[in-house]
């Protein structure tokens, strides 16, 4: 694992995290609803800066929903939720896209241009946000030597494995050095050994003071993880957030 190379790049918002201070996602009594039935009803949750959770439940409960509303992609129908402090109810288009420079994830399903080599897919960010990729490359290099895939920076999406797209979707979330990290069943399409990599990272990540969220299924990832940091498990269950048991 090449932590001291990775912690110039990944380390400048980690380093100045206050893990006591204001709350990084807050859910006060959300209601989320997609038609006339509430998915989601009465959910408080509270994400402290630099803490590591896991969002559990059975297919269909709303975990992806949960993310999205995380990432601003949908608004609560009832409640209140704040990121990064802010109620997202004031927020205007240009105060989301701010926030969401803040947040890194990591989708089900990695999207990349595959006509664009491995190096161009995650530069993308940068050229989003307006910055020149050309005065990125150091910082690029180290997060492809990170996640392994320093050799394959000139392939294309398709020519690459799934657990490779996998590594290359968390480099390409955290390229903007985001202070929180959503990623939604991350091990979905991967053998159990490049879980555990992808869960080597993670904990990495958040070792760097980074918030970490991860939807999924996979128990034995969730058993895993809490054996090598602190992490609290929440269930979406009867449509709202249980603290999962300590058989997890
Ligand atoms: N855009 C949408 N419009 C209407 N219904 C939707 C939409 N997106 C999701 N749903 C429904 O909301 C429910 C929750 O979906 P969601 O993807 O959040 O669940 P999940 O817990 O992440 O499921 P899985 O574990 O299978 O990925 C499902 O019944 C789904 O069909």
């Amino acid at each position: 694992m090449r932590t001291v190379e990775t912690r110039s790049h990944l380390g400048q918002n980690g380093r100045h995290i206050h893990r006591d201070g204001p709350s990084v996602i807050e859910f006060e009594n959300v209601a989320y609803s997609y038609g006339n039935d509430a998915l989601l009803a009465d959910v408080s949750l509270r994400l402290a800066p630099g803490s590591f959770h896991f969002l559990t439940g059975p297919s269909g409960a709303g975990k992806s929903t949960l993310l999205k509303l995380c990432y601003m992609e949908l608004m609560p129908t009832r409640g209140r939720l704040s990121v990064f402090g802010r109620d997202v109810s004031g927020m205007g288009r240009d105060d989301i896209a701010h926030s969401r420079r803040r947040i890194g994830v990591v989708h089900q399903e990695c999207q990349f241009l595959d006509h664009l080599p491995l190096t161009e897919n995650l530069s993308l960010p940068l050229t989003v946000a307006g910055r020149d990729p050309s005065g990125e490359a150091q910082n690029l290099q180290e997060l492809l030597g990170w996640v392994g895939l320093k050799a394959r920076a000139g392939a294309r999406p398709p020519e690459l494995s799934g657990g490779e797209r996998q590594r290359a979707a968390l480099a390409r979330a955290v390229i903007m050095d985001p202070e929180l990290i959503l990623a939604d069943e991350p091990t979905g399409n991967v053998d159990w050994e490049m879980s555990l990599r992808l869960l080597q990272l993670l904990v990495e990540l958040n070792r760097l003071g980074k918030t970490v969220l991860i939807a999924t299924h996979d128990l034995n990832f969730i058993r895993a993880a809490k054996s090598q940091v602190p992490t609290r498990v929440l269930r979406i269950s009867n449509r709202s957030l249980q603290l999962a048991g300590a058989d997890l």
